[in-house]
């Protein structure tokens, strides 16, 4: 008989959201699972109880709440090698995560995928210490004047709509810096305005934005944005980030690749899955851990 723990974020969802965690519950005890719910309470919570599930012996846990809550999940999950499987309940405000690997929040979905025992091996990416599922971002965050753009995720999720895009580029064009970065043993330099390493190619709903990544390939797709210094290079741009045709572009810089390390002289930020991770320099890579998630995608 199988123990899962569902971890949820009280804070997330709606009412119907929390009526569907219940009904999950539900069904998961008739299908003869040993269940165990928490709450979270803030932050480091999801990363507290995933560990203490991993010391007593859970099978599964249910990562229920935004992409915040599964890369706490995740987090825990590879800092102790864990077997356990993964599943996501999507509640959040973002979880990209959840729409990548095709997990909606119907309660019955993700109960028939454990029942069945449908998983899939998929990368982790590791930007220092801290592990992500999506993309590490970095860019200089402190600058940036809207108060909506918590977090670079935030911005490349508007970058997905021409119009909020084209809002997003004053911001951007004020905060280019250089950056130094190495891979497969070369050094290279350039004046950039933004840079992401993805796992998945659904950033911030946008699903072209590293239209090459696979979360199963063994590979982090790199994207750089140079600085093209004109206003108009970087408004058709972003126009061509819709198409997925920006990776073609001669400001971009696109490559696939198990490591890359980022150096600045500016205070670079870099966040993972929306969740701040540090600052430069810093290495970003594929690491050994690979988590096995509940989902139907084959690729
Ligand atoms: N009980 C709680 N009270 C307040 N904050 C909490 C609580 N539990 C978790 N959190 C915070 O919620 C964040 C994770 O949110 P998550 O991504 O799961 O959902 P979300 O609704 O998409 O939230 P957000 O809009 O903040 O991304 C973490 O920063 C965590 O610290």
């Amino acid at each position: 008989m199988e123990k899962i723990k569902i971890i949820y974020n009280p804070t997330s969802g709606s009412q119907s959201n929390k009526r569907a965690i219940e009904t999950m519950s539900n069904d998961l005890l008739n299908e003869g699972y040993i269940l165990k719910r928490t709450a979270t309470t803030g932050k480091d919570s999801a990363f507290n109880e995933t560990l203490k599930a991993s010391e007593e012996g859970f099978d599964i846990v249910i990562a229920c709440g935004g992409d915040g809550t599964v890369n706490e999940v995740i987090n825990a999950l590879a800092k102790v090698n864990s077997t356990m499987k993964l599943g996501v309940f999507p509640i959040g405000t973002v979880n990209d995560f959840a729409s990548y690997i095709e997990i909606t929040d119907s309660p019955k979905e993700l109960v028939e995928l454990i029942v069945k025992g449908t998983t899939k091996k998929i990368d982790v990416g590791l930007a220092g210490e801290k592990y992500f599922v999506n993309v590490a971002a970095g860019g200089k965050l402190a600058d940036v004047g809207h108060e909506t753009d918590k977090n670079l995720k935030a911005i490349f999720g508007r970058l997905a709509y021409v119009a909020e895009g084209i809002k997003v580029i004053p911001d951007i064009i004020a905060n280019d810096f250089r950056l130094k970065y190495k891979f497969d043993g070369e050094t290279y330099e350039d004046d950039v305005y933004l840079f992401l390493v993805a796992n998945s190619s659904s950033i911030g709903g946008f699903k072209n934005l590293a239209p090459d990544a696979s979360i199963s390939d063994g590979f982090l797709d790199v994207l750089i944005i140079k600085n093209p210094n004109k206003l108009v290079d970087l408004a058709q741009l972003f126009i061509q980030v819709l198409s997925g045709e920006h990776v073609k572009n001669e400001d971009v810089t696109y490559f696939q690749t198990k490591e890359v390390e980022f150096e600045s002289a500016s205070p670079i930020t870099i966040d993972v899955d929306g969740e701040y991770a540090g600052e430069l320099p810093m290495k970003i890579k594929v690491s050994d851990y690979r988590v096995n998630v509940f989902t139907n995608i084959k690729e």
